[in-house]
């Protein structure tokens, strides 16, 4: 009979620093620093075992698993969706995720959370809105709590639809692990860097960085800087993709092998009064457990969380005249059934050089079918002078009138038409996109954050209009 081997040595990850190293040991825990200490690509079938041996091979189900572990699945699109969309991952973990007490109703809850948008919890308007950014707490606030919803769409009962929330948090989540079971959340922090462990292994994600944590994954979130501010979107029922680079080739726009995954990592110890925080249906869920969910030694499959270096974007636009849609800027997309309509578009908005000729550079006035929710990651934005500073949001809904601030506008005819290539620097802004029309949740429309002179921004744009065919005009 075959013999079981056992888990009798102790595990030790060497990470290797390349430049400075960062301090990364906390509670015995060493979170990777550079992009060497994760896997790369984007979609691939990725495989990793913390133990040489752990996964098994040539089966995913083997009666008796490599060193005693149990095999457990998680499936991120049904069983049967066609084999370009299959998303699943099988863990080899040391005891399986079952292995709990009874879910309960959290005490306390996050009341400012939702995952349904209606009457009960949400207003509609199409007016322009833009919020300050939200102060950091002083009192002790970790990821989950710290956590709230701003508008959305859709249902996540009904698998189709978005929520937009922020964050602002101070202290890591501790003896605990929270599990989306909504949909997929995509991270912009903002402020202070995520040390965020996960069943795949540990992700470091910093300001300028996003992570995507896909529907189902038990995640942690330390937070070794403190204070710490940030975006997330949530989708329900798609996925992100890559998108299609069309005329583009095959190159450019982010690149798949800059996506980076976590390596397993596990942890053995128990951990007495555990718990498992469960988002479901836009309301939290606790069980209590005496072990942590971080006991995958080694895993494989293509659905997982990773990290991604906005500063590797590669920007493609105008190298002539007029000014390109924001589309051009998409990282990464979550499709509907409709061709080329996106549930959700992450947009970004790097340094760049602008050249173009007789060309009106900002951004153009505009009125979209599409609801556009901006941030800012650090710097200006090229369509605001005042106002949109880093850790706040704008809101620009379906049809919803918006474009530069009379302070841009003037000055950038005052430029006139001589400005020659210049490069905007040091700056990161981002749009969420969605063809569906978001409801704002009401605690964000009575917030004082709410900045009620926001139009006042536009009101100065007077009309330069004349008779005299083509006075000013210095269009070709
Ligand atoms: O500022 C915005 O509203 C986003 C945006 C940017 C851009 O370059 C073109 C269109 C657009 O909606
Ligand atoms: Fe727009």
């Amino acid at each position: 009979m075959e013999k079981i081997p056992h888990l009798d040595h102790h595990h030790h990850h060497h990470y290797h620093h390349r430049e400075q190293p960062v301090p990364t040991k906390r509670n015995g825990r060493d979170f990777p620093s550079d992009d060497g200490d994760y896997q790369s690509g984007f979609g691939n079938s990725f495989e990793s075992e913390a133990i040489s041996g752990a996964l098994p091979r040539g089966q995913n189900s083997p009666l008796l698993c490599p060193y005693g572990l149990y095999a457990e699945q998680l499936s991120g699109s049904s069983f049967t969706s066609p084999r370009k969309l299959n998303q699943r991952s099988w863990f080899y973990r040391i005891k399986p995720s079952v292995t709990h007490e009874p879910f309960k109703p959290r005490i306390p809850s996050n009341e400012k959370l939702a995952s349904e948008f209606d009457k009960t919890n949400s207003r509609t308007t199409p007016t322009q809105l833009r919020w300050k950014p939200m102060e950091i707490p002083d009192s002790p606030t970790d990821f989950v709590d710290g956590l709230y919803t701003v508008c959305g769409a859709g249902s996540s009962f009904l698998r189709h639809g978005f929520a937009i929330h922020m964050y602002t948090a101070n202290k890591s989540m501790d003896n605990c692990a929270f599990c989306n079971a909504d949909g997929d959340f995509l991270i912009v922090p903002q402020k202070g860097r995520l040390w965020i462990t996960t069943e795949c292994g540990k992700l470091q994600v910093t300001p300028g960085e996003i992570v995507v944590l896909p529907q189902g994954f038990r995640f942690a979130v330390d937070l070794p800087d403190g204070p710490s501010r940030g975006y997330a979107c949530e989708i329900f029922g798609t996925h992100f993709q890559l998108p299609d680079l069309g005329p583009i080739g095959g190159n450019g726009l982010a690149a798949p092998r800059d996506f980076l995954v976590p390596k397993a990592w596990f942890e053995e110890a128990s951990r007495p009064g555990y718990t498992i925080i469960q988002k479901f249906g836009g309301e939290l869920f606790t069980a209590k457990q005496d072990f942590s969910p971080f006991n995958v030694v080694a895993w494989h499959g293509n659905y997982v969380p990773y990290k991604y270096d906005l500063k590797k974007f590669c920007p493609y636009n105008t190298v002539l005249f007029d000014h390109s849609d924001p589309s051009i800027n998409t990282v990464l997309t979550a499709p509907t059934d409709k061709p080329g309509v996106a549930l959700l578009d992450f947009v970004i908005f790097p340094s760049r050089w602008v050249v173009a000729e007789h060309t009106f550079r900002p951004p153009y006035y505009h009125r979209n079918c599409m609801s556009e929710f901006m941030g800012l990651i650090y710097g200006g934005y090229e369509a605001k002078a005042d106002g949109f500073i880093p850790g706040a949001a704008s809101l620009h809904s379906c049809m919803t009138p918006h474009g530069p601030d009379t302070k841009t506008y003037e000055a950038t005819i005052a430029r006139g038409n001589d400005a020659g290539p210049y490069k905007i620097t040091d700056t990161m802004a981002f749009m969420f996109e969605s063809c569906l029309i978001p409801r704002i949740c009401s605690w964000a429309v009575e917030s004082p954050l709410l900045d009620a002179d926001y139009y006042q921004c536009w009101l100065g744009l007077k009309s330069h209009f004349s008779h005299e065919a083509d006075v000013k005009s210095n269009s070709v």
